[in-house]
């Protein structure tokens, strides 16, 4: 079960004055929410802690490539955590204080990359775990980057626009100087955007002069790239692609139920019902809805693009949103928050075959019982690897000051997906390994290399 140890003093009398000091100074504790100093994942008291998880996936691969100890441990340390408050005027006046984290995991293939959340489970762990995650992930997909991911604890729905601008723009002042063009460069993630990334870029470049490098999933008309936003999806199509083709299947006659219907989601929803799948249910943080006919796409898009929920759609059943996970289909897909699948519900699944689109969804005891029961999980650290792989061309094409057409964008993605995909199968030959050890010891190898060969002088 995982600990939490608090942040604030538990004691009551300590705790009221701390609330009066905010109180009087009109300030909205948000840092002393309940949502603020959650655990990682509060749908379930049996997901093992992220970091816990992230760490015990590394500690097997690190053993299947009998890696030092010493590198061992110098890889699982990260490079910096930055953690700093970010406190706002809100638009009536008030302030609010949230709390912002960096972690910078490792940089010894290049600068470090990896998103930025806005969640209000978004706690240092958490982000931890993702900033590891995106260690490997990088080098899964063999682009030139170390990994590194952040966030801030607050809930983006229930803050104005102006509120996010003067957030976002108060967190960049805070870390301008700890991340870089050939440093750091942060991406969307879950509850942000273009948007958030042209606020950084902006925020960034008075301190630095204009740097569009300095995020990528920006829009297109502060220099993003053709295909950044359905990127993460399309990967995750081509490798569900990969993988079906290796057992003789294809998206085409197959069932699938999708978790999350936001960036992620949404493109994979849209990209598989092109490619003749056949969507049975499709939840979101609004609910879910179920077909056995197969869910119409494009009018659930439409209904979400005009209502801003699934649960009143038509075209569909009203289902429990948790039960989703576990729905007759041949294929599920989450697209959320991690730690998911976890032992209570890993038992019931009933699909043949999990895409990791989310970071982290099945923890390791899940992982278990999945593939005692022969599913077969094709890991995040390579399924949503799209997403940072167009990150990284489009910050190619910044460095070059040149725009790549959209099929340009999309055919490397191809290649560099499919070529992950082999290597990924070369490693679980050689380790006798399943699909995510295969993933894992592809990074952390990969990553190993290039730390010796830099070496440690002082
Ligand atoms: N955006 C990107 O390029 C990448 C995202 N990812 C991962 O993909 C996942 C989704 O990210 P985005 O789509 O960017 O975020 P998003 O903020 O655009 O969408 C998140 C979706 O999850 C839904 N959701 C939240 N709680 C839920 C719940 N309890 N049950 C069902 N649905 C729930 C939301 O309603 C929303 O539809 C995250 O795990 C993220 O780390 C991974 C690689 C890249
Ligand atoms: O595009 C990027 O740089 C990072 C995307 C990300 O945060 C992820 O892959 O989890």
């Amino acid at each position: 079960m995982r600990e939490n140890p608090p942040i604030f003093p538990t004691s009551p009398s300590l705790l009221h004055s701390l609330l009066k000091i905010f109180i009087n100074n009109r300030i909205t504790p948000n840092i002393l929410h309940p949502n603020n100093n959650l655990p990682f994942h509060t749908q379930s008291p049996f997901t093992m802690n992220a970091l816990a998880a992230t760490n015990r996936n590394f500690r097997h691969a690190a053993r299947l490539l009998s890696l030092d100890s010493k590198v061992e441990t110098s890889l699982l340390i990260p490079y910096r955590e930055i953690k700093v408050e970010c406190t706002i005027p809100k638009d009536d006046g008030t302030l609010t204080s949230f709390v912002g984290f960096r972690v910078q995991h490792d940089n010894s293939r290049g600068p470090m990359k990896g998103g930025i959340r806005y969640h209000p489970e978004v706690e240092h762990g958490e982000v931890n775990a993702l900033a590891q995650l995106m260690t490997w992930k990088t080098a899964v997909v063999n682009v030139p980057y170390g990994g590194a991911k952040g966030g801030i604890g607050c809930s983006p729905k229930e803050l104005s626009t102006s509120e996010l601008e003067r957030l976002t723009r108060v967190f960049t002042q805070k870390i301008h100087d700890l991340i870089g063009v050939n440093t750091d460069i942060p991406a969307p993630d879950m509850g942000t955007n273009g948007q958030t990334m042209a606020w950084i870029l902006d925020e960034y470049s008075k301190f630095h002069g204009y740097s569009p490098a300095i995020v990528t999933g920006k829009p297109l008309d502060l220099g993003g790239s053709l295909g950044r936003e359905a990127a993460t999806g399309r990967g995750v199509v081509y490798a569900t692609e990969a993988l079906l083709g290796e057992h003789g299947k294809s998206i085409n006659g197959l069932t699938f139920a999708i978790q999350g219907f936001g960036n992620v989601g949404s493109w994979v929803a849209r990209l598989i019902h092109e490619r003749g799948g056949k969507i049975v249910a499709v939840s979101d943080v609004t609910g879910a809805v179920k077909n056995p006919n197969g869910i119409d796409i494009p009018a659930l898009l439409e209904h979400k693009e005009k209502t801003g929920s699934l649960s009143s759609f038509d075209g569909g059943d009203i289902m429990d949103a948790d039960e989703l996970l576990v729905h007759e289909c041949d294929v599920l897909i989450p697209c959320a928050l991690g730690g998911v699948l976890n032992r209570e519900n890993a038992g019931d699944v009933k699909a043949k075959f999990i895409i990791e689109a989310a970071n982290h969804p099945t923890d390791p005891e899940a992982d278990e019982i999945l593939s005692k029961k022969g599913v077969i999980i094709l890991p995040d650290i390579y399924a949503n690897a799209g997403g940072v792989t167009v990150s990284y061309f489009e910050w190619v094409q910044n460095m070059q000051a040149f725009m790549w057409n959209e099929e340009k964008v999309n055919q490397e993605l191809k290649k560099y997906m499919t070529k992950a995909f082999h290597s990924i199968k070369t490693m679980c030959r050689t380790h006798e390994c399943n699909l995510r050890m295969g993933a894992f010891t592809l990074g952390v190898s990969r990553v190993a290399r290039s730390t010796v060969l830099r070496g440690w002088e002082a």
